[in-house]
């Protein structure tokens, strides 16, 4: 990042010049009104990103005082965050569009093959506007998949989720749930007792519990690993615990199923969790965005209770709503195989989408 050098010392509490000009530059003309573009003769994610997220400090000159540096500082983290928090939100409004436009594909391709069942054929007017938004849909799917690309995939959005995670924007979310594992197991002898089992869906870091490391053992997975120690493995295709004691004690889905573009699989994944959990006192630990709880048109905190409840998550240990995030965790109470996990009746969706809070201002 270049450096511009103050020939004078400039007056106390004055934030730098220097870090808003050039110290953000990357990001303040790499957000186009479309989202975050970034330029493509960068191909490495890092670099990418550290363009992105400057270090106030640097910028600030060595006769500058204390003041001044820890106001660039603050200034040049704050919008660094903002950077971060765009890339990952333009990400994710993707990774939804995509899910749609597959979605979509396939149910025209299910509804086409019915009708050749039928004996019916493309002359029928439906078929060919199917056939037209099939076209579209898969223009529109190279589309998305370049502009993920250039934004550097999934491993540039774990990294800046990484930077989301980092101590001074308020560290992981593993801190919240400490004092409910210590609550829900009171007796446990953290020095001679077998620890508990913590599957960590879509680790970032294999060290979110290391301080716990006595009484918590965790089993770290992601889909693109961003460290040796966590192990490349899809959730929904993880093969379930053969025995008993392979089960766990708590499986943590932080930020995991918003990062889910289609509905129906993020219903699955919630299921999944069921089958690796100690029926009874199995513990979910579900951190979500704030506003899909309290900002979305179709879900709510009753629905999330009531939906969770039917997969067997009868007990709700604690919530709390933070400032953007909202902490949940259930408890396992029915054992998988009775009522919670079960398909509700073949064909029928039990929780159909359905308009709950019809605000303009409400996310869809
Ligand atoms: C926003 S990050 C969450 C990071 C971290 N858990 C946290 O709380 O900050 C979402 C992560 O979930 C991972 N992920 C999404 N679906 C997954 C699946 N089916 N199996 C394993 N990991 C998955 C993604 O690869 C991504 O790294």
């Amino acid at each position: 990042m270049a450096v511009k050098k103050q020939k004078k010392p400039q007056k106390r509490k004055r934030v730098s010049v220097t870090a808003g000009a050039t110290g953000f530059a990357g990001a303040s003309t790499g957000i186009s009104p479309k989202g975050l573009s970034v330029p493509s003769s960068s191909s490495d994610p890092v670099s990418v990103l550290m363009a992105m997220t400057p270090s106030g400090a640097e910028t600030t000159s060595s006769t500058s005082s204390l003041l001044t540096v820890k106001s660039t500082k603050a200034v040049a983290q704050k919008k660094s965050s903002l950077a971060t928090a765009q890339l990952i939100r333009r990400y994710h409004t993707l990774n939804k569009e995509l899910s749609k436009c597959l979605a979509r594909i396939e149910a025209n391709k299910n509804a086409t093959e019915q009708q050749h069942h039928h004996h019916n054929n493309w002359k029928h007017g439906g078929s060919h506007k199917g056939q037209e938004q099939a076209a579209a849909d898969l223009v529109r799917i190279a589309e998305i998949r370049q502009e993920m690309d250039d934004l550097g995939g999934l491993d540039m959005y774990q990294k800046a989720s990484t930077l989301g995670q980092s101590k001074q924007r308020g560290g992981d979310s593993s801190k919240w749930l400490i004092p409910i594992l210590e609550s829900c197991h009171p007796d446990i002898n953290k020095k001679t007792d077998p620890p508990l089992r913590l599957l960590d869906v879509g680790a970032l870091s294999p060290h979110n519990y290391q301080k716990y490391s006595s009484w918590i053992h965790t089993t770290p997975i992601d889909l693109n690993p961003q460290d040796p120690l966590i192990t490349k493995m899809d959730f929904l295709e993880m093969p379930v615990p053969a025995s008993k004691d392979k089960l766990f004690n708590v499986v943590c889905l932080s930020l995991v199923v918003n990062f889910v573009g289609d509905p129906a699989q993020r219903g699955e994944i919630l299921r999944q969790a069921t089958r690796f959990l100690v029926p009874r006192t199995g513990l979910l630990y579900l951190v979500l965005p704030l506003p899909c709880i309290d900002n979305s048109r179709y879900m709510d905190h009753e629905l999330l209770v009531e939906m969770m409840n039917y997969l067997g998550f009868a007990t709700l240990v604690k919530h709390h709503f933070a400032k953007k995030l909202a902490y949940y965790v259930f408890r396992l109470d029915v054992a998988p195989g009775g009522s919670g996990g079960k398909k509700g009746k073949a064909g029928m969706v039990k929780f159909p989408k359905k308009m709950r809070h019809d605000k303009p201002n409400r996310n869809k």
